[in-house]
């Protein structure tokens, strides 16, 4: 049986496999169309009930959010208490272990958000559903609503609105940061003219080749601001176009973290281990894609 001390949830990595801008709310906010999908590993929070709310962070992307009181995990905290003050316990020993990136495009912090919502919900007995978890999640950023839910989705909105997209294929995904931050305010700032709504394919049951056949006629419109601001994204592109096996390669949200889709888990790795060797510096990270089956 699970003990209260050993409760966690996994934070994976959110990836955009497309991105497209289609118009601007009066607030600055921009209204997107993105195919949002998730792999089965990331970051991981876990907690222990506790006199009061407390946070360590640790892993390989804990120096960048050392000493910030501002950690969007103690951020779900306090959310929650100030909503449920009765019903949320006192507090609770939380942990972080950082392995995603941080400013990277992949949705790191509210991944990490959306994880800790979903793991005091249990911790404190709350009993919350996932709608009203991600109507929470909102308050905490555009994109934790959709890492509530953590399984394939189409977003719009600023990323409120939320179709599910079952039956995606199997298939590995290679994620390369350069090892540059890029602040997603930033990127939206160096947008030039908005493209607009496009057509988008049904993504709903397609095979590997339908999904890369569809996704050819899609584009992620932040790319080439991105590029602006971090030339090295247009380099990790080139590394990822020319991998063995690579039958997409994009960049994810705001970046600069790029990705490469393959047709199983098997070859995304074996390219993780090859740009492990040849750009020592980058961060990778191989895996598939979850489905939500
Ligand atoms: C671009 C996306 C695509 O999934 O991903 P990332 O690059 O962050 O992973 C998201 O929309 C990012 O969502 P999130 O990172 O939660 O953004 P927020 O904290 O809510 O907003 C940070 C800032 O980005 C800009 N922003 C964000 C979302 C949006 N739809 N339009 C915007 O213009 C705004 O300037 C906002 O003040
Ligand atoms: N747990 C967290 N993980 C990552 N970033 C966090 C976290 N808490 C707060 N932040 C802040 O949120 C900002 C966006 O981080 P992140 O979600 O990783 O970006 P992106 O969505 O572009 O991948 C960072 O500048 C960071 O300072």
């Amino acid at each position: 049986m699970t003990q209260p001390g050993n409760l966690f949830e996994v934070a994976p990595p959110k990836i955009n496999l497309f991105l497209h801008v289609t118009g601007r709310r009066e607030d600055g906010y921009h209204l997107l169309e993105s195919l949002a999908v998730f792999l089965t590993h990331g970051d991981r929070v876990s907690a222990q009930a506790d006199t009061a709310v407390s946070l360590a962070v640790a892993g390989p992307f804990a120096a960048p959010l050392q000493g910030d009181g501002s950690n969007l995990v103690t951020q779900a905290a306090a959310l929650l208490q100030s909503r449920y003050p009765q019903a949320a316990g006192a507090g609770a020993r939380l942990t972080l272990k950082k392995v995603l990136p941080v400013a990277s495009g992949i949705g790191g912090g509210s991944a990490d958000a959306a994880a800790t919502l979903r793991l005091l919900n249990r911790l404190w007995g709350l009993g919350l559903g996932r709608e009203a978890l991600s109507a929470l999640g909102e308050e905490l950023g555009a994109d934790v609503p959709v890492c509530v839910r953590g399984r394939p989705a189409l977003m719009s909105g600023i990323g409120e609105t939320l179709i599910d997209v079952p039956g995606l294929p199997e298939a590995g995904i290679l994620l390369v940061n350069p090892g540059v931050e890029v602040s997603t305010p930033q990127v939206f700032k160096a947008l030039g003219p908005l493209k607009g709504a496009r057509p988008v394919p049904d993504f709903s049951g397609v095979s590997f080749a339908g999904l890369i056949d569809g996704l050819r006629q899609c584009e992620n419109d932040l790319q080439p601001a991105a590029i602006r601001l971090c030339p090295e994204i247009k380099q990790v592109l080139a590394v990822l176009d020319g991998l063995e096996g690579a039958r997409l390669t994009r960049m994810s949200g705001s970046g600069a973290t790029c990705f490469a889709l393959f047709s199983s888990e098997e070859e995304a790795r074996q390219a993780a281990q090859k740009i492990a060797s040849d750009h020592p510096r980058w961060w990778g990270m191989a895996g598939r894609l979850d489905t939500g089956a």
